[in-house]
């Protein structure tokens, strides 16, 4: 049989497969989706399978050298979202192949074979590897007979062995000593009457009647190890180990809820999606639904449905909205039905969460973006929550949104798939409006709870009658009225395009990275000035570097700087602060909540990652420093931007019993993006911003396509964009518009030039090939050398 085989060989990527020889042993064992290792040139180099056929085209084949897994990591679902992701990424498959596998198992890893039951129970064959331990390395055994790949392959199937990957690190497959009563029972004799422990230490493990860890055994006991150990050896008790995964959630309670009933509303948006589960058909929902309006409950019993089908669920939020509260609703319902992936698992724990979908032992996964990838056989609904938030794309190599992959896979499972969101993208919104997806509309808050009030305070004005502070009169007062009436409030600054940089009163002097063309950062805690995309740090300078002035200071307020004016000027309210400082510590993001939500602190201080999930009945005031700190970004995005994120914060306030008030300040409170959260109307916030985008000719009127070209010397980087210019204009239609080469915003990063160009289309048929073509044609470049060409297709990020 022969193995048809993408490889590895970074140095020419290349999509074709090559044929290998499956050796006579492997025979039935090799499956598409499983890993290699074959012989390519000098060098031996891994590989995915992806097919295998009766023969090869090819005279003369080399055999396959090794196999890297027992079972296929990859189903052939996940290969052909690989194969669909390289063409609409343009990636090669071997990268989309990667992504999907997990990172643990793409380092060099030892495995072990692994016994799981009983050694007489295994075929006689393999029994001799287990004699003296219940583990054997996996190079140890192949080197004795390859042959044995195939028992071993079996007896996985039959449950009698496991594979163990020895993940370095602390996330190495984690395992513990348990003790458990031997089949057969020695005489009580054995135990000299005057041993009590023994006795007792006896009788406790036949009350328990399960195996138990060695550790708890001996702490219930109070005992030492030399009594356990002389229970083994009389034969009265067998030590063993069992594996236990490592919890990123251990010591979080989980309080069960039940189903609530559903509102009117509420029913009328689910009908329709148990009705495709129901019809096992796919269609897309957009759950167009207000902030409170109780989405996460329709979620909740939609997937309930798809479980009792006996189908699986896969729910995504975006990363910093994946709090511990949005994770209590799944966990609280579904229980241990549940893996969580973010990406503050460590690859060990990540390891653990993808196994346990492997082996089916959750049904329900809640992930970030990646978890779209979840290994999954029968998947009965994907939700996408927030489906506007921009993180749902992957800014690097394959660069794939999200919903493209969930959309496939709910078509490959014939399942809905649902976008959530309050403020859809205009993409989606408008595919809704012409029925590519089914509209779902939910324009109330549960049971008629009022949406909060909106005020935008003007800070011009502010100015003008000489209040120089960073809080409004309004806010102030407000803030100090919920402090003393034992209310929370919550108070948003916006850290994007508000930086703390440091300029020269005298000047004007802004100091830069010298490798990145963009302003340094100042950093309090350490007196010092750092790149945020490169990690260069500098001294704060005492006097300006281009006139001498001792007048340099730092501008923009942080959270820091928030936070010490509060204490300044409300001394008597509590603060948590939360930002990228305060919740760089492991689970420390969930403490913060967690005391605020027992009402431990009056206001909560935040940046972004205050601005989604958070559902705390006592908060009655939202206020935002400054909601214009996006609309200026370069970028046809940022008024979306700016509505959206006004609507989601604004969306904290007055969810339960309590009314809920939002003051938003501004510098320009009459643009549209901050007019219109007043009223909380997201149509008329469409039409206008539609009308923008389609006298800018942006999506979705048009598609995009972004260019970027990079490399240490200017010319070259010129050169090669200009290059790359003339031949799109030459190979696509007419009507199709190329816009460039111009030096990309952050015209440096790291010591390299960057330009980009911009293409716009309707319709393109040739555009996949003509990018094709302009990847081979550098590629040498790109491999050998300095030259970088990255094309991203739908871009959201343009830097
Ligand atoms: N049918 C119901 N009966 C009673 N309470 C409900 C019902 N559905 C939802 N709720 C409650 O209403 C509140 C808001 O619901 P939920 O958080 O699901 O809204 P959401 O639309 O997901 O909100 P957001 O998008 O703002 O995060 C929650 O406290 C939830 O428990
Ligand atoms: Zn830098
Ligand atoms: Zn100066």
């Amino acid at each position: 049989m022969i193995a048809k085989v993408i490889v590895d060989v970074p140095s020419s990527q290349t999509d074709r497969t090559f044929d290998y020889e499956i050796p006579a042993e492997w025979d039935g064992v090799i499956q598409p989706g499983m890993r290699v290792v074959v012989p390519f040139g000098p060098r031996q180099i891994q590989g995915f399978v992806v097919e295998v056929v009766a023969e090869s085209s090819h005279a003369k084949t080399k055999p396959i050298q090794d196999v890297l897994d027992v079972l296929p990591v990859l189903t052939d679902e996940l290969l052909a979202i690989g194969d669909w992701l390289a063409e609409h990424t343009l990636c090669f498959k071997l990268s989309a192949y990667q992504l999907m596998v997990p990172a643990a198992l793409r380092t060099k890893v030892k495995k072990e074979v692994v016994l799981l039951a009983k050694r007489d129970h295994l075929p006689s064959a393999l029994q001799v590897y287990f004699e003296q331990n219940d583990r054997i390395e996996w190079s140890e055994l192949m080197k004795q007979d390859k042959s044995k790949v195939k028992d071993v392959s079996q007896a996985i199937k039959a449950g009698l062995l496991e594979v163990h990957y020895q993940v370095e690190e602390k996330g190495k497959t984690k395992t513990e000593r348990y003790i458990r009563l031997n089949e057969n029972q020695p005489s009580l004799e054995e135990i000299p009457a005057r041993a009590v422990k023994q006795h007792e230490l006896l009788r406790y493990v036949q009350n328990v009647d399960k195996p138990i860890s060695v550790s708890v055994l001996l702490k219930d006991m109070q005992t030492t190890r030399q009594t356990v150990t002389t229970l083994i050896k009389k034969g009265f008790l067998e030590e063993f180990e069992q594996e236990v995964y490592r919890d990123p959630l251990a010591g979080i309670e989980f309080a069960r809820t039940e189903p609530l009933k559903l509102t009117e509303k509420q029913q009328n948006v689910i009908s329709p999606i148990l009705d495709s589960l129901d019809q096992k058909s796919h269609k897309t929902f957009l759950l167009h639904g207000v902030t409170g309006s109780g989405k996460t409950e329709v979620y909740l019993q939609a997937i309930d449905h798809a479980l009792k089908q006996g189908r699986e669920a896969i729910v995504l939020v975006p990363e910093i909205a994946l709090t511990p509260q949005m994770v209590q609703r799944f966990k609280g319902r579904f229980g241990s039905k549940v893996a969580v992936l973010h990406s503050g698992l460590s690859m060990g724990e990540k390891y653990d969460e993808w196994r346990k979908i492997k082996r089916k032992e959750v049904q329900v996964v809640v992930g970030a973006r990646s978890a779209i990838f979840a290994p999954f056989t029968n998947i009965g609904i994907i939700i996408i929550d927030e489906e506007h938030e921009t993180s749902y794309k992957q800014e690097e190599n394959p660069r794939y949104h999200a919903k493209d992959v969930a959309i496939f896979r709910g078509e490959f499972h014939q399942s809905p798939v649902i976008l959530g969101s309050a403020t859809p993208s205009l993409e989606s919104y408008a595919r809704a409006k012409k029925d590519v997806y089914h509209l779902l509309p939910l324009t109330e808050r549960v049971h008629n709870r009022a949406m909060p009030h909106v005020e935008v305070v003007d800070m011009r004005e502010e100015l003008r009658q000489g209040n120089r502070s960073m809080f409004s009169m309004t806010l102030f007062e407000k803030l100090k009225d919920r402090v003393e009436k034992g209310e929370q409030s919550v108070l948003f600054l916006n850290r994007r395009g508000y930086s703390t940089f440091v300029m020269c009163r005298d000047c004007g002097y802004v100091a830069t990275c010298e490798h990145c063309d963009i302003s340094l950062t100042y950093h309090r805690s350490h007196h010092a000035l750092k790149c945020h995309y490169c990690g260069h740090e500098e001294k704060m300078p005492e006097t300006c570097d281009s006139c001498g002035s001792e007048h340099i200071r730092f501008f923009g307020s942080g959270t820091q700087k928030v936070e010490e004016e509060l204490a300044r000027v409300l001394p008597q309210a509590r603060v948590i602060r939360m930002d990228i400082d305060t919740t760089r510590r492991k689970g420390a993001h969930e403490k913060l909540l967690s005391a605020f939500g027992r009402g431990e602190a009056d206001i909560l201080l935040g940046t972004q990652m205050i601005a989604k999930g958070l559902d705390f009945p006592k908060i009655t005031l939202v206020g935002v420093l400054a909601a214009d700190s996006m609309l200026h970004i370069p970028d046809f995005r940022s008024a979306e931007r700016t509505f959206q994120l006004m609507e989601q914060v604004s969306g904290r306030a007055g969810r339960h019993d309590l009314e809920g008030e939002v003051i938003i300040q501004s510098y320009t409170p009459d643009h549209y993006s901050i007019e219109l959260v007043k009223t909380h109307e997201y149509e008329p916030f469409f039409q206008m911003e539609m009308t923008h985008r389609k006298a800018g000719l942006y999506p979705p009127y048009v598609f995009m396509v972004l260019i970027n070209i990079s490399h240490p010397e200017i010319t070259k980087v010129i050169t090669v964009s200009e290059k790359i210019v003339a031949f799109l204009k030459r190979e696509l239609s007419e009507a199709t518009i190329v816009l460039g080469p111009v030096a990309s915003p952050l015209a440096r990063i790291k010591d390299r030039y960057r330009y980009q160009c911009m293409i716009k289309y309707r319709n393109e048929p040739e555009l996949r090939q003509t990018l094709r073509e302009i990847q081979q044609h550098f590629i040498r470049e790109i491999n050998q050398g300095q030259l970088q060409v990255s094309i991203d297709l739908h871009p959201y990020l343009f830097s």
